[in-house]
């Protein structure tokens, strides 16, 4: 059995770090995920005047419920669109200040239009410099009045996510009602936080009723990335008797992409989701399958990387949102497949995948940390597997390199690389 330590959710984190800044009072944040998006989301709520203290595994928050104290701040999102669409909302509920937004080349390029409309809809005063419903952009503070309005969610849960978190910062609270909702499991994370730091959303259906009022200050511990345990599960399906184990995400996980190991699950391996940690096991059998992953699409590319080994076609439907992440998904997991000389076809929203024998290849990463975790995955059977990239693991996963390469050592040799933790390959 290999125990894996992943590191803290980076989703987990960012909700962590928005809630404790709008909170009264501080918040202690345990086993934060430490990575260049949850580091410059920290780094943003610094340039915008609230008080942040990062220590290895507790970060400290001051709450300033009045919102930022900087009068004015320049604030680089980097590539990070929980960064870029959560900060901008939480800076419009200020009661006074100028505060400019940048991001990354790629960031600049994804959307935020019905985020951006909808804080203008609510009275924010709010401009873009360059294109519509892009960064840079400008937000001047003098709060939000709040009410009720009408959302298309449907390219990302993050416009919903962001709007609910600053629903109790409006004087009148927010109605919400949602039209559509991509990455559903997403606003469960967000709603169970809200709660965690005082918060009670009521939902019916499609509406998502915030009170207004206000947050207050947590002792939290974030749980492991979900995404992030999605490689090593899907590196013991690959491997007939090897075991991963990850301890902290089990039943009452608040992420949705555990539920990767369904799907590998319906393909052969062995699964079992305990109360507080997750077990998966190769068995040898790894069946084709056909699976809808709009839930769970930061996980398509974990399963790209193991399809060319499975006994039948692997087609992944519904995951049309993958296009405007770090980059488009879908293709740089065709093009990819392609260069290991394995069968893919595309479509709007889905990803087919022949069975093959992939051969080395250097994959183009197109600075995505996922094409190289999921394709690391890949190398696990295909020796000489090279990314033109590698170092963009750092989005969410500096380490990543370092444990993954433990983990094949260990299962190499049957004893702990170098560096990793007696029995594991573990990253702390
Ligand atoms: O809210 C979040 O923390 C996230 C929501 C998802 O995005 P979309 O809702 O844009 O699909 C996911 O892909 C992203 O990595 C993190
Ligand atoms: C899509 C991702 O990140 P984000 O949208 O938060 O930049 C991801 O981590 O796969």
């Amino acid at each position: 059995m290999t125990v894996i330590e992943i590191p803290g959710s980076k989703s987990v984190t960012a909700r962590a770090l928005f809630l404790a800044a709008a909170a009264d009072g501080t918040t202690t944040l345990r086993r934060p995920l430490a990575s260049d998006d949850t580091e410059g989301f920290a780094e943003g709520l610094l340039a915008l005047g609230y008080g942040v203290e990062r220590e290895p595994a507790v970060w400290r928050v001051e709450g300033r419920p009045e919102g930022p104290a900087a009068p004015e701040a320049d604030v680089h999102c980097r590539d990070g669109a929980t960064t870029a669409r959560f900060l901008p909302t939480l800076a419009a509920a200020g009661s006074r200040g100028t505060y400019r937004f940048d991001a990354s080349a790629q960031m600049r390029r994804r959307p935020l239009g019905p985020l951006t409309a909808a804080l203008r809809a609510l009275g924010a005063d709010l401009r873009h410099q360059g294109a519509e419903g892009h960064h840079p952009l400008t937000v001047a503070a003098r709060g939000v009045e709040g009410g009720a309005l009408t959302l298309d969610a449907g390219e990302s849960s993050q416009y919903l996510t962001a709007l609910l978190m600053l629903g109790p910062l409006t004087r009148k609270g927010l109605r919400i009602t949602v039209t559509d909702l991509v990455s559903a499991p997403y606003v469960e994370i967000t709603l169970a936080m809200m709660r965690s730091f005082g918060v009670e959303v009521r939902r019916e259906g499609n509406v998502f009723a915030v009170p207004p009022g206000g947050y207050r200050a947590a002792d939290y511990a974030v749980e492991p990335d979900a995404s992030t345990a999605s490689y090593f599960f899907a590196a013991a399906a690959l491997s007939p008797g090897r075991e991963v184990t990850v301890p902290g995400l089990g039943a009452g996980a608040l992420q949705g992409d555990l539920r990767f190991v369904e799907v590998l699950g319906r393909m052969g391996a062995d699964v079992r989701v305990g109360a507080d940690a997750t077990t998966v096991r190769g068995t040898g059998r790894l069946h084709g399958l056909t699976v809808a992953m709009r839930d769970i699409s930061d996980t398509m590319p974990t399963l790209a990387g193991i399809a060319p080994y499975a006994e039948g076609p692997v087609r992944i439907e519904d995951v049309a949102n993958t296009r405007v992440k770090e980059c488009d998904r879908l293709e740089a997991c065709a093009e990819n497949l392609a260069r290991l000389g394995v069968e893919a076809s595309t479509g709007p929203a889905h990803i087919a995948i022949r069975p093959g024998t992939p051969r080395a290849a250097e994959i183009a990463t197109r600075s995505d940390h996922r094409i190289v975790m999921s394709f690391a995955v890949t190398g696990l059977r295909t020796p000489g597997i090279t990314f033109d990239d590698p170092g963009c693991v750092r989005k969410t996963f500096p380490g990543f390199h370092r444990e993954f390469a433990a983990l094949r050592a260990a299962w190499e040799t049957g004893r702990p690389a170098p560096g990793a933790l007696p029995g594991t390959a573990g990253a702390r």
